[in-house]
């Protein structure tokens, strides 16, 4: 039987506690919010108002936000608090004993059947569970700092949890609009944090042997290999002592570079000074020129050894990781595909290479990744990796569906990046497009995952990495869109800038929920557009129009876009998907012959000169009146009903 959940008690109202409290709220849930002393809980719940303020202010949030704190009420006394909760979440400080005596508590209080989870980032949940008599309804929901921001939680069970318990915790998870992944054995620091830990720790270790400087590490990772943040950067943001008590705990070895800074109390940004100066410094201050020369495989591999280790023990699957890495690590991409594109054997000799010098354990190469070379999946070009790339791969950025009347739904799913295109993601587009079986589609609808954007243009972090012939490629995918042969309607609802806007404009019908923002900002980053924009936009909207957007990077609101002819229209947003139903039901329903036709001769004739498009169109006309939907067409004019055209 499925497990209701329906109250929810959440213990410690610090940022964690709070920020799950809130994300509950906003999901529609009642929440009591629950600290040991009222000033504590206090602050938790005076953060939530002003955190649902923000957002209201950002217009990120939906409902009212009095409405949404209204759900949420405090306690002090644990026992009222839990009274009559279906789900516990404890969030208390990373301690194993402080954790084990909460649940104890819990246990006694909470009604028999409820479900107790953790917000642990790195223990065991069998050995929190242990100090229940309910084991088997314990389980781990580790979510990503701050709750309301990140998209990820991290559900794990223990060895006795109950399947329904981490399938109904898998089912709360996405109706609070995260993204779970299913952490499949019980252990410690789960998927996330096991991965992104060498990013940090091996940076440590390179800085101690005295290989590279700081400076040139975080460059090297952030501007030649796309990381968002440089391992000692990233090390500042979350704390040296953070990082260093988690490897004590497990008694893993911790570099010297950290736990000298540790010692010396410059943990990081909170002291205002770690790696870098915060107080009386700059800050993270490298520069793009600093990282040549840096080993970053060495990090990487290292990386992608955890990652093995975890899929070699059925922790977790490559896509769970993956998503994990980009939703939890905030990777522009996870690292099994990383891996699978730099090649596993690479790694694995570099981890070898690593090995034989140093006899370190960290550097031991997974058995995973050792059997998958061996067997010849070394990943992208072998045709197998950790994925399989045989029938062209798995959609990582994409999500697709064709129905039965014909309508293909694309979306782009990157919404942690406002669906920013990477160069997968435009040939995501590109496969699916090109493979598709052109005669079941009726129609294709573009629109962007979440509520935020269509897209916010091509991927930012990537100009640095990426070959600039790969970027060009972007106008190749783009190509591929606006001669597809079937009508293509672009649905959109939030951002939709550079190369967003360059693929809509190679779309058919452009169809705006009001307060989008369409823009060509690219030459705020020294740039032009790159996939139609110069050329499509002053063909739709003149000269004059065409070089302001462009030259000045302007932003404008789907209202003045409608008005000067980007758009078919901007609707309100109640009338949005209604606006955009009618249009596809039109298409579906319409011929697709005389469709493909009229697309072809719109498009082609539009670059020819007036006698040829005209010629073009009366070749097209001619065609048509032998085909059996124009015999459809006037049978049901004389019939006085409505045709019903063929799907050929
Ligand atoms: C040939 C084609 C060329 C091009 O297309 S060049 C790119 C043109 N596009 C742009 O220049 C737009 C860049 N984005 C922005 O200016 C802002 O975003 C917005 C105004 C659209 C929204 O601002 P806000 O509401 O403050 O959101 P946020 O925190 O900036 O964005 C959320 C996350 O999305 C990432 N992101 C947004 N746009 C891109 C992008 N184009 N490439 C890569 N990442 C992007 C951010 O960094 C951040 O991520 P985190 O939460 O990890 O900090």
């Amino acid at each position: 039987m499925d497990i209701e959940i329906d109250s929810l008690a959440v213990l410690g109202a610090g940022s964690m506690g709070h920020g799950i409290a809130e994300v509950a709220a906003m999901a529609g849930y009642d929440v009591v919010l629950r600290d040991v002393e009222d000033d504590l809980v206090q602050d938790g719940y005076d953060q939530i108002e002003w955190s649902l303020d923000k957002l209201a202010e950002k217009g990120q949030l939906d409902a009212d936000p009095e409405d949404v704190l209204g759900r949420v009420s405090t306690a002090v006394e644990l026992e009222a608090a839990v009274a009559d909760a279906d789900l516990v979440i404890e969030a208390a400080p990373e301690d194993l004993d402080l954790k084990q005596s909460v649940f104890a508590e819990v246990d006694e209080a909470a009604p028999d059947d409820a479900i107790i989870a953790t917000n642990t980032s790195s223990l065991r949940i069998g050995d929190i569970a242990a100090a229940t008599d309910r084991p088997e309804r314990c389980c781990g929901m580790h979510f990503f700092n701050p709750p309301v921001k990140m998209d990820l939680v991290e559900v794990v069970g223990g060895e006795a949890t109950a399947d329904d318990v981490v399938d109904a915790a898998y089912e709360f998870v996405e109706s609070l609009d995260k993204t779970p992944i299913r952490v499949r054995k019980d252990v410690p620091q789960f998927v996330v944090n096991n991965v992104l830990t060498p990013y940090m720790g091996e940076a440590g270790f390179m800085l101690d042997e005295g290989a590279d400087d700081v400076r040139a590490v975080d460059a090297a990772m952030v501007f030649r290999r796309g990381y968002p943040m440089g391992p000692f950067e990233l090390n500042d943001f979350g704390g040296l002592d953070v990082f260093a008590h988690t490897r004590e705990q497990w008694d893993d070895p911790v570099p010297e570079s950290i736990s000298s800074r540790v010692e010396a109390g410059d943990v990081g940004r909170k002291a205002g000074a770690g790696f870098y100066e915060y107080e009386d410094g700059p800050g993270a201050d490298y520069e793009p020129t600093q990282g040549d020369g840096v080993d970053t495989l060495r990090i990487e591999a290292r990386m992608i050894n955890e990652a093995a280790r975890l899929v070699g023990q059925d922790v977790a699957t490559p896509e769970d990781i993956d998503v994990g890495m980009r939703l939890g690590g905030g990777l522009p991409e996870g690292t099994c595909r990383t891996a699978d594109k730099l090649g596993l054997d690479v790694a694995l000799d570099k981890l070898r290479e690593l090995h034989d010098a140093t006899g370190a354990e960290r550097y031991e190469p997974a058995d995973y990744l050792v059997e998958r070379v061996e067997s010849g999946h070394t990943g992208e070009a072998a045709g197998r990796g950790f994925y399989d790339y045989r029938d062209g791969g798995p959609y990582h950025y994409v999500s697709h569906e064709l129905t039965d009347d014909g309508v293909l739904s694309v979306v782009f799913d990157r919404e942690e990046r406002l669906n920013a295109f990477s160069t997968d993601m435009f040939d995501e587009v590109q496969r699916l497009l090109e493979t598709v079986d052109q005669d079941d589609v009726a129609c294709v609808v573009f629109e962007g995952a979440g509520d935020r954007a269509f897209s916010a243009g091509a991927d930012i972090t990537g100009f640095t990495t990426a070959d600039p012939t790969d970027l060009m490629h972007v106008d190749e995918s783009i190509e591929t869109v606006y001669e597809f042969p079937r009508p293509t309607v672009a649905k959109i609802d939030g951002f939709c800038l550079g190369a967003g806007l360059e693929l809509t404009l190679a779309c058919d019908i452009r169809i705006a929920a009001e307060g989008s923002t369409l823009g060509s900002p690219e030459v705020d980053l020294g740039l032009i557009p790159g996939g139609g924009g110069t050329q499509r936009l002053v063909r739709l909207v003149g000269e004059p129009r065409a070089k302001e957007l462009v030259f000045r990077g302007m932003h404008i609101s789907a209202e003045q876009a409608a008005d000067w002819g980007i758009l078919n229209r901007a609707v309100p947003d109640e009338e949005f998907e209604a606006a955009v139903d009618e249009v596809v039901s039109d298409l579906v329903d319409g011929p697709r012959t005389a469709l493909e036709v009229a697309k072809q001769v719109i498009n082609e004739g539009q670059n020819a000169s007036l006698e040829t498009a005209l010629s073009l169109e009366s070749q097209g006309f001619g065609l048509l009146t032998t085909t059996d939907d124009m015999l459809e067409g006037v049978a049901a004019f004389n019939d006085d009903r409505e045709p019903e055209f063929s799907d050929d």
